[in-house]
């Protein structure tokens, strides 16, 4: 039995530069890692199936990250073995911390463990770009400024504040956002250093706030205590504190309002962690 975490990301800043011919957008995003994360648990299985004990709403056993991307491993690698793997979900769905895509690269890694493959990381997460754009930068698991489609890293190394993130109590489709006609899509490029000295902005922020009211109003809320911002397409936003007291102390005062957590950023993720404590 093997129990790993598959951690939440933060999109510290997001630039969209412009558009594919196959509509996929061209972006600058700097991604840090929050130790608050789901936990799967993976049994080993002799006989190929793949069982995966949890159901979320909305999403069916094949469609589910976690039973693709075991698939995925096992048409790659060829083993005949499987796996029982169990779920706990804590991680909001369409909250732009990126559950789906961390829960698919846990798996990878998982399995990759489990299965005794020894897959090189650059193989898994070329396997986990076909799942979602997202999924690289957890298969790798450091802190990264990432270019093109999101697939490109360069590791970084920003400050790990503590997060008070606010979670709105909706479900926001990346794709819908995306497709917005008012997304700005002309940022000019910047360097990866003007990002960690100057920071940046969520240009799909505008477009989410005006689609979700929710939105909208966590980010006043939030705003009254620390610079507030959307992570991802949104819904979730948060603001950076530099100790654990002072964001508990908000999240205090703004809960009666809405759900939210506390956590520690980190530019390595617990997933990476815990495997090398594994080895
Ligand atoms: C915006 C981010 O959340 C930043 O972290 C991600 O890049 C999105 O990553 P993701 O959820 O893994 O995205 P995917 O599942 O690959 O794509 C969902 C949808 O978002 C749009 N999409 C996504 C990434 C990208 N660079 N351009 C896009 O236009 C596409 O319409 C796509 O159909
Ligand atoms: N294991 C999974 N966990 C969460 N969502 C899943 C999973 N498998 C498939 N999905 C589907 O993926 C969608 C996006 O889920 P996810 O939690 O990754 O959203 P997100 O945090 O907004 O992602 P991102 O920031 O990458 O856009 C869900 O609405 C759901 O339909």
């Amino acid at each position: 039995m093997l129990t790993l975490p598959a951690p939440a990301k933060l999109n510290l800043m997001l630039h969209i530069l412009g558009r594919r011919a196959d509509g996929y957008h061209e972006l600058q995003t700097l991604f840090q890692f929050l130790d608050h994360a789901d936990e799967l648990t993976f049994n080993l299985r002799d006989d190929g199936e793949i069982h995966l004990h949890a159901q979320l709403p909305g999403v069916d056993h094949e469609h589910n990250l976690i039973v693709r991307a075991a698939r995925l491993l096992q048409r790659h690698s060829g083993t005949r073995l499987g796996a029982d793997i169990h779920l706990h979900k804590r991680l909001p769905m369409g909250g732009g911390l990126g559950g789906g895509s961390s829960d698919a690269a846990t798996t990878l890694l998982g399995l990759d463990h489990l299965w005794q493959l020894r897959l090189e990381r650059t193989t898994l997460a070329g396997l986990g770009l076909s799942l979602g754009a997202d999924v690289p930068v957890f298969v790798h698991g450091h802190a990264a400024f990432a270019e093109g489609v999101g697939e490109r890293l360069t590791p970084v190394e920003p400050e790990e504040p503590w997060y008070l993130v606010l979670v709105p109590q909706v479900s926001v489709s990346t794709a819908e956002i995306f497709s917005d006609p008012l997304l700005t899509r002309d940022s000019p490029a910047i360097k990866v250093r003007s990002v960690l000295e100057r920071g940046g902005r969520n240009d799909c922020q505008p477009v989410v706030e005006k689609r979700y009211e929710e939105v909208r109003n966590a980010l006043i809320l939030l705003n009254n205590f620390v610079s507030a911002r959307l992570t991802g397409t949104g819904g979730c936003v948060f603001g950076a504190f530099p100790n654990k007291p002072e964001a508990d102390r908000v999240l205090d005062q703004l809960s009666v309002s809405l759900p939210g957590f506390v956590a520690k950023g980190s530019n390595v993720s617990m997933l990476h962690r815990k495997l090398e404590a594994l080895s």
